[in-house]
């Protein structure tokens, strides 16, 4: 049984997995690109742009967030899904407001910080500027940031780019409203110019310290909002001369405020994120486990970063091929094993394995519901509590 838990900023939603206590081997919950498809799926599944998992860290950090695009590609980073994702560690630890996570991801360490009034700010690191690093072919231009002209059906845009661990295609525009975003996003999203895909968004500026943008994400198409995508958005637009270095951006699903800070290179993301439900998922729609290949299979990784081509950058940003501890590889039992264990020598989940037996043969089928039910119960108490004051 997956437990999980939904949690949306700005309308941007995640599926929270809590595998901080997972063995590495274990750490995908038996998730694979297609799982995701389905889970994300807003008719036949549960309705996501992306699934989350905190899984234990690699490099000192407290813990690491991997995401997953709708698509199942995995991407570097997630602005709303981090705020998300403290949200979530708050509500499942009863963190006060003050507190910060170290939290490792594919675009480098991310530390997001619970404030007084419940939003989230986060601490985003510095924006890539040059071309290798968003990645893009676009050179940099007279703002100091690749810039260029990029045709799609038909039309043809000024773009400057950025990325904030992953890439972002920015589009000042006179009437955001007035723009096709399912055609030109899907065009722009798999344009030549960006090697990796990129997200894609247009910008309109109301003044220098209020933008108003709407979103084509890589992976998951038109979104409500996209955290690193607002970052990016203000850094180009600041370079152009079209923005303050903090400015408010309305999104779809609302405001988020941005600062970049002149001193430390730094972008803060301020915004919320909000609890939907906790749950746990129905066996059903987990499906079959994908067919495999034998033992060879061992070596398939089951995740693509969100690149549409083969895509070598430094390890932070290349995805799951260039994981920490490489030797053994890691394996999927659940996607790699369900002929029999492929390593039954040096098995990297029978620890855990001989827990969950040990837990079974313990316990009967109402007693796991029970589990279950009440886990998921005291987490919804726990958060009754704090947004009332009031007992649960
Ligand atoms: N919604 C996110 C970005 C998620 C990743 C993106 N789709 C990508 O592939 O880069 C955000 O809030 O930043």
């Amino acid at each position: 049984m997956l437990q999980y838990s939904k949690y949306q900023g700005l309308g941007n939603d995640f599926l929270l997995v809590d595998g901080r206590d997972a063995a590495a081997s274990e750490e995908c919950f038996g998730l694979t690109p297609e799982r995701i498809q389905r889970l994300c799926d807003r008719r036949f599944g549960i309705g996501a742009d992306g699934v989350i998992l905190a899984v234990p860290p690699r490099e000192g950090g407290e813990l690491r967030m991997r995401i997953f695009n709708a698509d199942g590609t995995e991407p570097e980073m997630c602005g709303n899904g981090i705020r998300c994702l403290a949200r979530f560690l708050a509500d499942s630890d009863g963190d006060a407001p003050g507190r910060c996570w170290q939290i490792e991801t594919l675009a480098g360490r991310i530390v997001p910080e619970l404030q007084d009034d419940g939003t989230i700010r986060v601490d985003m690191g510095a924006p890539f500027l040059e071309p290798a690093a968003v990645p893009t072919t676009l050179p940099i231009g007279d703002a100091g940031i690749p810039q260029g002209q990029l045709e799609a059906c038909g039309a043809s845009f000024l773009v400057g780019a950025a990325g904030m661990g992953n890439p972002h295609v920015v589009i000042p525009v006179e009437d955001v409203d007035a723009v096709d975003l399912e055609r030109f996003g899907a065009a722009l999203e798999v344009d030549a110019a960006f090697p990796a895909r990129t997200n894609v968004h247009f910008v309109q500026v109301l003044d220098p310290g209020h933008l108003v943008m709407r979103v084509w994400e890589r992976g998951a198409g038109p979104t409500l909002a996209c955290g690193t995508g607002a970052c990016a958005t203000l850094v180009v637009c600041h370079r152009l001369g079209l923005a303050e270095r903090e400015a408010r951006v309305d999104l779809p699903g609302g405001p988020l405020w941005i600062a970049w800070d002149g001193a430390t290179d730094h972008v803060m993301m301020t915004g919320p994120a909000e609890a939907v439900f906790d749950a746990v998922l129905a066996p059903s729609l987990w499906g079959e486990a994908p067919e495999t290949s034998g033992p060879d299979a061992s070596q398939d990784l089951p995740f693509t970063p969100a690149t549409a081509e083969p895509f070598t950058a430094e390890p932070a940003k290349a995805g799951l091929a260039e994981e920490a501890t490489p030797a053994p590889p890691p394996v999927d039992c659940a996607t790699v094993c369900v002929q029999g264990c492929i390593r039954p020598e040096a098995c990297p989940s029978a620890a855990a394995r001989a827990r969950v037996e040990a837990l079974l043969s313990s316990s009967s089928l109402d007693d796991l519901v029970n589990l279950a039910t009440s886990s998921l119960e005291s987490r919804t108490r726990a958060r009754f509590e704090r947004d009332t004051g009031r007992p649960g």
